[in-house]
């Protein structure tokens, strides 16, 4: 179980408290939407589950750990996330270097390639494939598909919704979209009601 219990942080010791006594819960294989407005703290959470953050206090597991991450975060812009001097192949071998990509995901003629000369949605498939050659528990998924166009946006979460499933990753995916979430998840939480207490007061 991918768990966040009583999570509280803030980005330092002078500034407002974003997540004060978060609760969240994904179990192995399950897709969990959570959406909520701009600047509540989706993004900060979603770092913190997957150890790129440290919490103020409070716990999460499983605890980022070394090698390997169990927990991957994917993202939004995966051109930022990339070195724009390597080419697919080379982003890829950095994950596991034996590995081959899964097809659905990647197609070969992409692997010579340099990350600007793939569209937006091939290059975000490539990124779930990066993320997926790290053998995760689970996946944070922000935002992935807010820059691509709806019939690429269906393509890309079907694609990482029969992954999760087949390989019992479980998915917290992070949107705006209310009914693209409502689509993709199992269930879908609010921001706001993770905290017993209501949200961060307003900053
Ligand atoms: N690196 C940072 N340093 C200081 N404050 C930050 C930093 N990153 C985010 N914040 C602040 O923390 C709060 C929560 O930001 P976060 O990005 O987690 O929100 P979000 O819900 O993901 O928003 P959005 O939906 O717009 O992406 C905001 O007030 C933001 O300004």
């Amino acid at each position: 179980m991918l768990r966040a219990a009583n999570l509280r942080f803030r980005y330092g010791k002078d500034r407002p408290w974003v997540l004060d006594g978060v609760d969240v819960e994904v179990a192995p294989g399950e897709v969990v939407g959570l959406h909520g407005p701009s600047g509540a703290g989706k993004s900060t959470l979603g770092r913190l589950l997957a150890g790129l953050l440290s919490p103020t206090s409070g716990t999460v597991e499983p605890t980022a750990a070394r090698g390997p991450q169990p927990v991957q975060m994917v993202l939004q812009h995966p051109d930022q996330a990339m070195n724009p001097r390597w080419r697919i192949s080379e982003v890829l071998a950095e994950a596991d270097p034996r590995a081959e990509p899964d097809p659905a995901l990647v197609s070969p003629t992409w692997l010579d390639r340099y990350p600007h000369e793939l569209s937006g949605g091939e290059l975000q498939r490539v990124n779930l494939a990066r993320a997926l050659l790290a053998r995760p528990a689970y996946l944070v998924a922000d935002e992935i598909t807010a820059s691509l166009d709806a019939l690429t946006q269906a393509r890309v979460w079907r694609l990482l919704v029969e992954r999760a499933r087949a390989g019992g990753i479980g998915v917290l995916a992070i949107s705006h979209d209310l009914p693209l979430l409502e689509a993709v998840a199992d269930r879908v939480v609010a921001f706001a009601d993770l905290s017993p207490t209501g949200p961060a007061a307003p900053r």
